[in-house]
């Protein structure tokens, strides 16, 4: 089963009002921005930690963890993936 960004993104949005009980989304969109913060720092943390000894497939994992939580937080704030790949394609052309 493949799942690229932009899908896992569409099951981000479709989860954030389920049930907190049954979607970790759900229940982290309900604890707030702040909390979402943390997860991202946190994440971001553990890649750095992986890189610096834990293996390519723990570093694959913590950037899976960190990518997750920062399309959380994209959400939250009513951007989307297409506002950083806007971002990246100005930098290109620029
Ligand atoms: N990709 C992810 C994903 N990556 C990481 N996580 C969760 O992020 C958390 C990572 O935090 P920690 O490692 O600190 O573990 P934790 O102690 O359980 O976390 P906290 O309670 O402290 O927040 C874990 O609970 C993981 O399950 C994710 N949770 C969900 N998804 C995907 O998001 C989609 C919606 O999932 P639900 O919202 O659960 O339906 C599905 O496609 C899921 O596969």
């Amino acid at each position: 089963m493949s799942m690229n960004i932009n899908q896992l993104f569409a099951v981000i949005q479709a989860r954030r009002s389920a049930p907190p009980e049954e979607s970790y989304t759900a229940r982290l969109t309900a604890a707030g921005e702040d909390e979402i913060l943390k997860k991202v720092g946190e994440e971001a943390v553990e890649v750095i930690l992986a890189a610096k000894g834990q293996g390519q497939t723990r570093l694959v994992e913590e950037l899976a963890d960190l990518t997750y939580h920062t399309l959380v937080l994209l959400a939250a704030r009513g951007l989307t993936p297409q506002d950083v790949e806007a971002e990246l394609a100005r930098r290109h052309a620029g």
